[in-house]
């Protein structure tokens, strides 16, 4: 469920390190109606069983697909024919100043060193959150809650589900 018109955006998560901001993520796509991606290998176990050991919840409120490698992952989204929009300290776009469409898929980097320059190559898009300098970068969950936030705010007034009431 989401309220927004079209199909769901996915939150996509980079070969992620640490276990805690993955449970974080994972709680917000099913919070927000987003659907989940997971880009192994990761610094854990992913399995349904090991997700439950540790305290997660949310599994079965988020719809949560794994993929074996990057190149698994990509071929899945060409296929889907979905954007590609990567969260990046690197990238040159304002997260606010990309138009975000139903269907694109926001890929977040490892905690440890974001994506190669490989995965960066294919991304359609990059957007960045401005920090203020000497700071390098926000936690991942943050981030991703922040662009997915911008995100479903624009698709929503896009179609005309604004207002009050
Ligand atoms: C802790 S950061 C990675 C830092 C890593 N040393 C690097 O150079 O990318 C983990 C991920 O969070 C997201 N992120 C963190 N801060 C961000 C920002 N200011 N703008 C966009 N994405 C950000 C990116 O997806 C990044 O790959």
């Amino acid at each position: 469920m989401t309220d927004t018109a079209g199909p769901p955006l996915t939150l996509a998560l980079y070969q992620p390190d640490i276990p805690q901001n993955c449970g974080t993520m994972l709680r917000l796509c099913a919070c927000l109606g987003v659907e989940a991606a997971l880009i192994a290998p990761a610094g854990f176990p992913m399995s349904d069983r090991a997700f439950r050991r540790a305290g997660m919840d949310y599994l079965d409120h988020v719809t949560l697909a794994r993929h074996e490698s990057f190149a698994a992952f990509a071929a899945w989204r060409e296929a889907a024919g979905r954007r590609l929009v990567l969260l990046s300290t690197k990238a040159a776009q304002d997260y606010r100043d990309f138009r975000y469409a139903p269907g694109d898929i926001l890929l977040v980097g490892r905690e440890s060193s974001g994506v190669p320059d490989a995965v960066r190559a294919v991304a359609d898009a990059g957007v960045r959150i401005p920090i203020r300098p000497p700071l390098r970068s926000l936690n991942v969950a943050v981030a991703a809650a922040m662009v997915l936030g911008e995100a479903l705010r624009q698709i929503r007034d896009a179609a005309g589900e604004g207002g009050e009431g």
